[in-house]
């Protein structure tokens, strides 16, 4: 489902990404560990196709990564680059419009984005818009965003962010939830309590 073989990404003398080899299947939370700059972004990104590799490859669904392709942007969720929001949209309004781009709008789709938006413990700030929120429950936003539309595939870059232990809690739990739903995970992180829930896990470095 998500697979890398041999993945190596270098500028010139510099190794961002050492040769890195796994293959996880449908259903399967990996988590990509490793101290700063070992690699671990470089390695989301080169599964969105935004990091081309030196040598190696990578692969999802079987077939090479590129964002370009809309096959691939069907398959594949992302929370590595910031998301654009929209100022004059509440946080409830941007994740049902999400929802609806990929659902159709209705009542089903409005009733699928209020559940994630409780999941993450957003509900009570729902009307609220995204310069009127913190660090962490704009992380939370950012989350609810990825998490809502379909995907066989979800690329998170530490979902931690800004999270008290208690929110990291909630999206472990989730995302854990998820993948037995059948969604692949591929998670950067720091963050012990993401690490149990994994089901395997690259380290680099
Ligand atoms: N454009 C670039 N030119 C040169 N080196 C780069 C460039 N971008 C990233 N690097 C280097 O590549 C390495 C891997 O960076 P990357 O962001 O993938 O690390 P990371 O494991 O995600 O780190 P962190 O835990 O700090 O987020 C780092 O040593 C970084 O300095």
């Amino acid at each position: 489902m998500i697979a890398a073989d041999g993945a190596t990404v270098a500028l010139g003398d510099t190794m961002l990404l050492a040769p890195t080899t796994f293959d996880a299947s449908p259903g399967e939370l990996w988590c990509v560990t490793g101290g700063n700059g070992t690699g671990k972004t470089t390695l989301l990104r080169a599964f969105l196709g935004s990091r081309g590799l030196t040598a190696g490859s990578v692969s999802v669904m079987g077939e090479p990564a590129d964002m370009t392709k809309p096959r691939h942007r069907r398959h594949v969720a992302s929370l590595v680059e910031p998301i654009p929001v929209a100022r004059d949209m509440t946080l409830r309004e941007q994740v049902t419009l999400v929802a609806a781009s990929w659902y159709g709008n209705t009542p089903a789709t409005t009733e699928r984005a209020e559940q994630v938006v409780e999941r993450l413990g957003l509900a009570a700030l729902g009307e609220r818009f995204p310069h009127q929120v913190s660090s962490g429950q704009s992380q939370l936003f950012s989350l609810a965003l990825t998490l809502v539309r379909p995907a066989d595939v979800v690329l998170l870059d530490e979902p931690e962010r800004h999270l008290d232990r208690h929110r990291v809690d909630l999206v472990a739990a989730l995302l854990a939830e998820r993948a037995e739903q059948g969604t692949a995970f591929l998670v950067a992180t720091h963050e012990p309590a993401l690490v149990d829930v994994c089901d395997g896990r690259v380290e680099l470095g």
